[in-house]
């Protein structure tokens, strides 16, 4: 009987380090992990899980969006005892803003989930205030279109660099955020039922004016941000090294 010829026993492969998804909390020295908001503590080494006080808060806050959204509408918006309502379901929403934002960051829960879903929730609530008040003829279109067409393009500029590191809420957003609340907010109270209307309409106008050229200069703001960050991130220096090597290999390579 032949003997078969032995199989050449092969050495197996190393295994390829597995990276941690964008929204996974990683170590505080994860490049992934990386945000550009200086006010932003330091996230412990094993981060904090995002089923957490405050990110639960954000999600009640989504979660108040339909409900304000019908008090808004019923009835055309002309019911006052209803506007009444939706501004407070508005108001409340915006107070869980400004708690989640203050638990997360004394309770060092603060997490690449919340810094994203956080800045969604409030979009969406004042996506649902501008439209619904767009609808019922109080505000004017263009004005919605400015602030939606912002607040979302921004909210997707934040998915296109999130490989590169999380672009969290800066000063300028929170301000914005404050003017669009207390805009929005004068906005749904029944002006016409209360005592000097001239005077709550131009307090609203002011604010709501203020509140959409904050919306655009932070905007762009953070288009530069997003630009920059993409340009010097670390994944892109890795990336530009590896490039760097393989041209070198390949020019070594090169008959001389
Ligand atoms: O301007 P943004 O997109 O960072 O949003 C700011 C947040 O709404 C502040 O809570």
């Amino acid at each position: 009987m032949t003997e078969r010829p032995q199989r050449p026993v092969r050495t197996p492969r190393p295994q390829r380090a597995v990276r941690p998804g964008p929204l996974a909390e990683g170590r505080a020295s994860d490049p992934y992990r990386v945000g550009i908001d200086p006010a932003s503590p330091v996230v412990p080494e094993t981060g904090p899980s995002a089923w957490n006080i405050a990110n639960y808060l954000t999600g009640f806050r989504l979660l108040l969006v339909p409900f304000f959204g019908w008090l808004l509408l019923t009835h055309g918006g002309g019911d006052p005892t209803l506007r009444w309502a939706a501004f407070a379901v508005f108001a409340v929403a915006m107070v869980t803003d400004r708690i989640d934002g203050d638990l997360a960051r004394s309770r060092g829960l603060v997490t690449n989930f919340g810094k994203v879903a956080d800045p969604i929730a409030d979009k969406a609530l004042v996506t649902m205030a501008l439209v619904g008040l767009s609808s019922i003829g109080e505000v004017p279109w263009w004005v919605t279109a400015i602030v939606l067409v912002r607040e979302w393009g921004i909210t997707a500029v934040r998915f296109w660099v999130i490989r590169h590191g999380v672009m969290a809420a800066g000063r300028g957003g929170k301000v914005k955020t404050a003017l669009q609340t207390f805009g929005i907010g004068f906005l749904l109270w029944p002006r016409s039922t209360l005592p000097l209307p001239h005077l709550w309409d131009a307090l609203a106008w002011g604010l709501l004016g203020a509140a959409v050229v904050v919306t655009v200069v932070t905007g762009v703001d953070y288009l530069v941000q997003a630009v920059r960050l993409r340009e010097t991130s670390e994944r892109t220096a890795r990336k530009r090294a590896a490039r760097a090597a393989r041209a070198a290999r390949r020019a070594g390579e090169r008959p001389s």
